[in-house]
């Protein structure tokens, strides 16, 4: 079995694929900030030949997950920010810097679709771009739903937006305290990818597919009125492609890797660029 971990700085996701059929065999999530310790939602390490990690946590966190997992298995592959891979290139000016959760994003987004805008909704919303021939431009970090919640001091799980409750509703004023904060923070997050694609997708003249990742995804994707694809394993689709291991994996495909609708002509996403901006 392969272990993929995708360490972020809420969640620490795994999950285990089979290395003869590319199948995926279980997956998990434990808070990053606890502990791998036996009994908690961790795999069975007995069954685990090699790891692959992308992790944006503190480095101390890495480092004993590293630690621990070499002296039970027997390769670990960790990835990182570089400034090409791929045929991709990494638009930051350190390139090293760049999240590397974004950079396995980009990779995997390039290598199902080319040129695109990969977006991930975690704790902080990440988007990114790479245009045709392979150009990171790089990209926006705002603060994630949660985090938005926290800062006003209303962050409970309890108080989440419904994945379920229609877009329509939540961008509806609030009539109660935790409605107008689940509403305002919505209507935040939808506008600036609305925004953003729009803007780069004008400045660079190239109508570019949009994917989405992590765990306010499915939430956030509901809010978009450009054609868009969920790739919930998007990230791991990056490991895949950096440290191929399984026969799939080397013939270049990524499991769970969704079919990306085409996006609108760019001269429809100007006009409603210049529409938005006449209000
Ligand atoms: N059951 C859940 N537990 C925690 N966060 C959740 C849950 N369901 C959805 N979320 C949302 O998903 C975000 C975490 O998504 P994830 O992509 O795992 O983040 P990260 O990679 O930053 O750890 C949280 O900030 C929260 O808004
Ligand atoms: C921007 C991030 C905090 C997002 O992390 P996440 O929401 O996935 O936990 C992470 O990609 C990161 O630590 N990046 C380093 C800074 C940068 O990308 O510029
Ligand atoms: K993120």
């Amino acid at each position: 079995m392969i272990l993929d971990l995708d360490i972020g700085n809420t969640l620490s996701k795994w999950r285990l694929k089979d290395v003869d059929t590319s199948e995926i065999r279980s997956r998990g999530a434990v808070w990053t900030r606890e502990e791998w310790r036996p009994g908690a939602d961790i795999p069975n390490l007995e069954v685990v030949e090699s790891v692959r990690i992308s992790s944006v946590a503190r480095r101390a966190v890495l480092e004993e997950t590293v630690q621990l997992l070499r002296q039970r298995v027997g390769a670990v592959y960790v990835a990182s920010s570089t400034p090409e891979a791929l045929g991709v290139t990494n638009g930051y000016e350190e390139p090293e810097r760049l999240g590397v959760d974004r950079w396995l994003g980009v990779l995997a987004g390039y290598q199902q679709v080319g040129a695109c805008c990969a977006v991930d909704c975690g704790s902080a919303i990440t988007i990114d771009f790479v245009l045709p021939g392979g150009r990171h431009l790089g990209g926006y970090i705002l603060p994630g739903l949660r985090l938005m919640k926290e800062s006003l001091k209303l962050g409970t799980r309890n108080v989440a937006i419904d994945p379920d409750s229609e877009p329509e509703e939540l961008l509806v004023p609030g009539r109660r305290t935790v409605e107008a904060v689940n509403h305002g923070i919505y209507m935040a997050a939808v506008s600036a990818i609305n925004r953003v694609y729009a803007e780069v997708c004008d400045s660079e003249g190239v109508a570019l597919p949009l994917m989405l990742t992590g765990g306010d995804a499915r939430v956030v994707a509901r809010g978009l009125q450009v054609p868009h694809a969920v790739w919930p394993d998007m990230v791991y689709g990056g490991l895949e492609a950096c440290f191929p291991l399984t026969a799939a994996e080397r013939a270049g495909r990524m499991a769970g890797a969704p079919c990306v609708p085409s996006p609108v002509a760019l001269e429809k996403i100007r006009a409603g660029l210049a529409f938005s901006m006449l209000l």
